[in-house]
């Protein structure tokens, strides 16, 4: 495990496989639930202006009234799953999907083709010398290979648990499911070519990102003609 409250940068000669220094930077940024990268993305977007897609954010998108899939997910699981105004309630889908592992694997191979789109749609539109794409699933959803290095934000287990538990307000149990669905640790640093242990406080994980920011732009650089 790399030490506390650090930032560490892999070799630029271990790239992800089909990415070259001709394709636009991008970097996958992920972690498990609660470890942090919602505020790693954040102060790369508001320090240093750098495009973020959101994976999370577009699994909403591809739900939202009218869509097809919202039909297909009321077919699945009933009304139960609806919310009265028509949105997807969520809460009750999350608990649904994370008591039941055959209903989360159905719901993931309906939704994961439908959050790529979206998701290279909008790296396409990125003008910033870089873009971001946060996943949870970056690995497990083979998304990382839209990528050409992959940034972990690690954290210990029972830190990403108290967090959570703290900004959502769900059962511990719920959040030990989800952490069950999700890629171990080991695996996901497996992955990384930059990793930051974000055990410390937020001015730390922010000087990781800055760090981090300037070697990416290094690379960008590395790349012009
Ligand atoms: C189950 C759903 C409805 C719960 O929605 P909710 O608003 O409560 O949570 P949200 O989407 O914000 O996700 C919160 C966190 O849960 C974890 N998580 C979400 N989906 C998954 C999954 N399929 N497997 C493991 N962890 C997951 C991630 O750490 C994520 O950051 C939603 O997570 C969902 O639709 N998941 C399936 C799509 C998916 O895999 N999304 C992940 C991004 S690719
Ligand atoms: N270094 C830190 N010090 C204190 N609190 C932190 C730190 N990093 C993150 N947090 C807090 O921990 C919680 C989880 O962080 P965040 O929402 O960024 O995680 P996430 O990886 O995006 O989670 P999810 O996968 O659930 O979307 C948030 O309330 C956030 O403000």
């Amino acid at each position: 495990m790399p030490s506390t409250g650090g930032c560490f940068i892999i070799p630029a000669d271990h790239v992800n496989e089909g990415a070259t220094v001709d394709t636009p930077l991008i970097i996958g940024l992920t972690g498990g639930i609660g470890s942090g990268k919602s505020a790693a993305a954040e102060r790369f977007a508001s320090q240093h202006g750098i495009h973020v897609v959101d994976a999370d954010i577009k699994s909403r998108v591809v739900v939202e009234p009218g869509r097809p899939a919202l039909g297909q997910i009321v077919d699945r699981f009933g009304q139960a799953v609806l919310q009265a105004d028509g949105q997807l309630d969520r809460a009750a889908l999350r608990q649904r999907v994370f008591a039941e592992p055959a209903e989360r694997q159905w719901l993931e191979q309906l939704l994961h083709p439908l959050i790529r789109d979206e998701i290279v749609t909008d790296l396409h539109s990125a003008q910033s010398p870089y873009a971001l794409l946060v996943s949870p699933l970056l690995v497990e959803s083979g998304q990382h290979r839209l990528t050409r290095r992959v940034l972990v934000i690690d954290v210990p287990q029972a830190l990403q648990i108290s967090r959570t538990l703290a900004r959502d307000g769900v059962p511990e149990a719920q959040v030990r499911a989800i952490l069950q669905a999700q890629a171990s640790r080991e695996e996901r640093l497996r992955h990384a070519h930059d990793v930051i242990v974000n055990d410390r406080d937020l001015a730390t994980l922010h000087a990781g990102v800055d760090r981090l920011h300037q070697y990416y732009l290094s690379l960008r650089e590395g790349a012009k003609p």
